[in-house]
């Protein structure tokens, strides 16, 4: 199916319903599942740990090192699933992508806090490709607090194998975030392919002689 628009003013979001065949989405989702190296990562805020709702994993080139919610990430190279799904997304999303962040909700009570993929790393308008497995789930968007857009907030329920893009100006202005739900839900993983500045973090790649 193609591509539609969300149509969200100072935003570029486009929506694939069903990118991946319900066969496709469920291999893959057995597959990453089993063989991605998932941790549970903790925030350390005024010298508190805090376990992150949901386990993670960061593959990529080696040189898309990536800071992300303080925490820094060395990417795991990549696995031939996860060649073959960058490849995929790269060609639907006409750009190229050099890392993907990886998460899995293993049930309602996982979730991921509002936030905009604003890091430096990903430079001013990033594209971000971002694959759903597994369960549905309801994504969430809301004008970015004193951004200057006055809009609702966007619920968008992701279901398996949909793909989403995020454009353009969309983490300027917009904020996101994959809220708990109280209903007994089953795991979904979901996949944000993206293209980190190389060298971008990592001084001593500055340093070298
Ligand atoms: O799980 C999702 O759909 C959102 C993930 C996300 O926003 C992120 O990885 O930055
Ligand atoms: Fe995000």
């Amino acid at each position: 199916m193609p591509f539609h628009s969300l149509g969200l003013p100072g935003a570029d979001v486009l929506f694939d319903p069903s990118f991946l065949s319900a066969a496709e989405a469920d291999a893959f989702l057995a597959q990453l599942t089993a063989e991605v190296a998932w941790e549970q990562r903790s925030l350390r805020l005024f010298g508190r740990e805090h376990p992150q709702p949901r386990l993670t994993a960061w593959y990529g080139d080696p040189a898309a090192r990536y800071t992300y919610s303080g925490l820094a990430w060395e990417p795991r190279p990549w696995t031939p699933v996860l060649r073959h799904l960058r490849q995929r997304l790269a060609a639907a999303a006409t750009t190229a992508f050099n890392s993907v962040l990886l998460n899995y909700y293993r049930d309602g009570r996982d979730s991921m806090g509002w936030h905009s993929d604003d890091e430096p790393e990903l430079g001013p308008a990033p594209t971000i490709a971002s694959l759903s497995l597994g369960a549905t789930r309801r994504f969430r968007l809301r004008p970015r607090p004193g951004g200057g857009q006055n809009h609702a907030p966007f619920g968008l329920d992701l279901p398996s194998g949909s793909l989403l893009l995020m454009r353009g100006p969309t983490q300027q202005h917009w904020q996101h975030a994959l809220p708990k739900s109280a209903r007994p839900i089953g795991p979904r993983l979901n996949l944000t392919f993206r293209w980190v500045e190389p060298g971008a973090n990592g001084p001593e790649l500055y340093s070298a002689s």
